[in-house]
């Protein structure tokens, strides 16, 4: 069994070149994780054609709705027989619980609690107080009291996380290699520190997809696990 927690995040706008990728840095991985840009663009069969490559799929659609619309959305992706699904831990309790009542038997369902490109500024322009690690928290909370598998976070709230749930699947993205750019991510760790805090998975997009050598970009992170 393919044991690496690194996921790759294939946000490329074009198929032919993000298969490309994924095959090049395949050896180095443990899956591929397929969100909104490369969803919108190309579809079911975006997906089935990224499948081909053997690699779990991870699609990251962030599904955030009333419970009924979020349920059908679900139904509706059972045949692309994805490993994890994302849905917003702010939908709320009953969307969380009929996400994970309508997802395929094998699939995870994992909701993201507070977007790694937040802090607490942003947090409170939107009406919301406290700390982001307290945000996460309960989010992460309510995520385990809806039957959900995990949660979506950064790795400066995971540790907290794993404590309160011990048997948690743990995403963690906004992951930079110590020398990396952070660009939109505010909530960042390296992927060592995130691993070490107790991530189950570790999302990782530009520090692999946009370096110069994509394949020595992947297999530099997977030596510092
Ligand atoms: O659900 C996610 O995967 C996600 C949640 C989150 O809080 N932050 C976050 O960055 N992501 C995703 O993780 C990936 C991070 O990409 P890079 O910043 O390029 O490594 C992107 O595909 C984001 O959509």
């Amino acid at each position: 069994m393919n044991t690496n927690p690194i996921y790759l995040a294939l946000d490329l706008p074009r198929l032919e070149s993000a298969e490309a990728l994924a095959r090049k840095v395949a050896g180095h991985i443990g899956g591929l994780k397929l969100g909104m840009e490369f969803f919108y663009a190309h579809g079911h069969h975006g997906v089935h054609e990224i499948a081909k490559i053997g690699l779990p799929i991870f699609l990251d659609l962030k599904l955030h709705d009333i419970p009924n619309t979020v349920a059908a959305a679900m139904q509706s992706i059972h045949v692309l027989e994805p490993a994890i699904v994302t849905v917003h831990a702010s939908g709320g309790r009953a969307m969380m619980e009929d996400a994970k009542a309508a997802a395929g038997e094998h699939c995870k369902v994992v909701a993201v609690t507070l977007l790694t490109s937040l802090d607490e500024a942003d947090m409170a322009a939107t009406g919301v107080g406290g700390s982001a690690h307290d945000q996460v928290l309960r989010l992460a909370d309510l995520a385990h009291s809806a039957g959900l598998d995990g949660i979506v976070c950064s790795g400066q709230e995971v540790g907290a996380v794993h404590r309160q749930w011990k048997d948690g699947f743990f995403v963690v993205p906004g992951l930079r290699p110590a020398e990396g750019k952070t660009g939109d991510q505010k909530r960042t760790v390296t992927p060592r520190a995130a691993r070490d805090a107790g991530a189950s998975v570790l999302v990782i997009g530009r520090p692999i997809s946009r370096a110069e050598d994509p394949v020595a970009a992947a297999r530099a992170i997977e030596a510092t696990l």
